[in-house]
C-alpha cells in the first residue's frame, strides 16, 4: 500500500500544466493570470464628483445659508472644460469632471435645488465629495500579479484598467463520467437492484467548486468496449477525466479491466479510509482519475488528490482544503496504518464526528461541514483532544 502523500506527489509531477492562452476577459472568469496586469491611466482618470450636487468653492461656504448663480450644468461623460471663480457654482452628477476652479461638492439634499440660483444651507470643507484622480490607481501601478486567479472582482479590475484580452491558464476542462450496471440516471424508476446515479452529478459539482469546469456524461454500464469507447471519444474536449466505480476486487470491475496498462495508468491501493482503491495516469496525455465507487470514497478521493491537481494544472499552489484545529467532543477509533477521513460538524471551535460512517453513507456527508483527518499512526482520540479538520467547501 501506499501512502497518501506518495499518491499525491505523483499525481502531481505527472499532471500537465494548462497552456498559457490570450483569453477575451469576458471568457477569463477562474483563469489564472500569467502576466502582471498595469495601469496605463490613474483611476480614477480625472478630479470627479462623488454625488449629485453642485460644484462650489468652499470659501464661498463660510457663511450660510447663502445663494450662488448657477453658470453650468455638468453630467457624466462631460468633456470637462468648465470652470467657475468664487461667487459661481455648476449643477453637477456623479461621476462628471470637477470644473477648474470648484474645490468641493455639495450634494442636492443641502440645497433648494435651483437651477438659476441655489440655496445651499450647509458650509463644506475643500476636497468634499470629490474623487481625486489617481486616488484608487495611480498610473503605471500593478492591479494583479502574475498567478492571480480571476475573480468577479479581478475581472472588474481588467476591463476597469481598459483591457479586453488577457494572458492566462483556462480552468480545465473536466469530464466527468460514472460506471456501473446498476446505475440510474435520477428523475427515472428504479428496478429491483438499481440505484440512481448520485457520484457523477456530485463530482461534477465538485469540480466547479474547485474552479475547473465540469463536463458530466451519461453513465455507462459494465461494459468494457463501450467505456472505451467513451473515454476515448471524450479525450477530444477533457483536460483531464474522472471515472467514478469499477475499481477494486470484483468480477466486473470494469475500470480496471479496460485501462491496467493503458496509456500510463495504473492503479494502486492507498492507506486511506475512505478511498483505498485508486487509479491514476495519463491517457494519451490526459490525466485520468478513476476513483473508486461508494460515494463518500469518490468524494473524499476527489478533495485529497483531484482538487490540489485541478489547481496545479492551472499553476497555482496545489493545495488542499484549509485546515482548522477543533476541539473533538466525543472520542473516536480508528484503523492502525490508514489516515481516516470522518465526517463532522464543525461549530462554535469544537467538531462533531456525523452519525454513519459507512462510505456508502452519502446522507452524514450531506450534514457535515468538515473531514477530521486521523493520521495513520493514531487508533484512538478522546474527548477534549485537539483535531485537524479539512473544512468542506
Ligand atoms: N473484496 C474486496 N471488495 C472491496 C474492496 C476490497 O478491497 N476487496 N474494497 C472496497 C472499497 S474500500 C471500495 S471504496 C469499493 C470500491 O469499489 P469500486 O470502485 O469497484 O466501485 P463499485 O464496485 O462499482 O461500487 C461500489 C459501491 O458504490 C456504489 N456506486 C458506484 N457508483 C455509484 C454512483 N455513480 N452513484 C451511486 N453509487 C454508486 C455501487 O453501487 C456499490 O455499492 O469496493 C469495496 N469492495
Ligand atoms: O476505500 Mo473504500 O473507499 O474504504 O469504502
Amino acid at each position: 500500500m501506499r501512502s497518501v502523500e506518495q499518491h499525491l506527489a505523483e499525481i502531481l509531477a505527472a499532471v500537465p500544466v494548462q497552456p498559457s492562452l490570450d483569453l477575451a476577459v469576458s471568457e477569463a472568469a477562474g483563469a489564472v493570470l500569467t502576466e502582471p496586469v498595469t495601469a496605463p491611466v490613474p483611476l480614477p482618470p480625472f478630479d470627479n464628483s462623488a454625488m449629485d450636487g453642485y460644484a462650489v468653492c468652499a470659501s464661498d461656504l463660510a457663511d450660510v445659508p447663502v445663494k450662488l448663480p448657477v453658470v453650468g450644468d455638468i453630467s457624466a461623460g462631460d468633456e470637462g472644460v468648465s470652470a467657475i471663480r468664487p461667487g459661481l457654482c455648476t449643477r453637477i452628477m456623479t461621476g462628471a469632471p470637477l470644473p477648474a476652479g470648484a474645490d468641493a461638492v455639495v450634494p442636492v439634499e443641502w440645497t433648494d435645488g435651483g437651477t438659476v440660483t441655489v440655496e445651499i444651507r450647509r458650509s463644506a470643507p475643500p476636497g468634499n465629495h470629490i474623487r481625486r484622480a489617481g486616488e484608487d490607481v495611480h498610473a503605471g501601478q500593478e492591479v494583479l500579479p502574475a498567478g492571480a486567479r480571476l475573480t468577479a472582482a479581478r475581472i472588474g479590475m481588467l476591463a476597469a484598467v481598459g483591457r479586453d484580452r488577457v494572458r492566462a491558464r483556462p480552468r480545465p476542462r473536466v469530464v466527468v463520467l460514472s460506471t456501473g450496471s446498476e446505475l440510474r440516471e435520477p428523475g427515472g424508476e428504479l428496478a429491483p437492484g438499481q440505484i440512481w446515479d448520485s457520484n457523477s452529478f456530485m463530482l461534477t459539482a465538485a469540480v466547479t467548486e474547485a474552479g475547473a469546469v465540469g463536463y458530466r456524461q451519461p453513465t455507462v454500464d459494465d461494459d468494457p468496449r463501450r467505456l472505451l469507447d467513451t473515454l476515448l471519444d471524450q479525450l477530444g474536449r477533457a483536460d483531464a477525466l474522472i471515472t467514478s466505480g469499477g475499481v477494486s476486487m470484483g468480477a466486473r470491475d470494469v475500470v480496471k479491466e479496460v485501462l491496467t496498462g493503458v496509456g500510463t495508468v495504473r492503479f494502486d491501493k492507498v492507506a486511506m479510509r475512505p478511498g483505498k482503491p485508486q487509479g491514476f495516469g495519463l491517457l494519451r496525455g490526459v490525466p485520468i482519475f478513476t476513483l473508486p465507487g461508494n460515494p463518500v470514497s469518490a468524494y473524499v478521493s476527489f478533495q485529497v488528490f483531484v482538487r490540489p491537481a485541478l489547481r496545479a494544472m492551472q499553476g497555482l499552489p496545489p493545495e488542499p482544503l484549509p485546515t482548522v484545529t477543533a476541539t473533538l467532543t466525543e472520542p473516536v477509533s480508528s484503523p492502525p496504518g490508514l489516515r481516516h477521513y470522518l465526517r463532522a460538524v464543525l461549530r462554535d471551535g469544537t467538531v462533531t464526528p456525523t452519525e454513519g460512517q459507512g462510505s456508502h453513507q452519502l446522507g452524514s456527508l450531506a450534514r457535515a461541514s468538515g473531514l477530521i483527518v486521523v493520521p495513520e499512526n493514531v487508533t484512538s482520540l478522546a474527548a477534549g483532544d485537539p483535531v485537524e479538520v479539512l473544512a468542506l467547501p
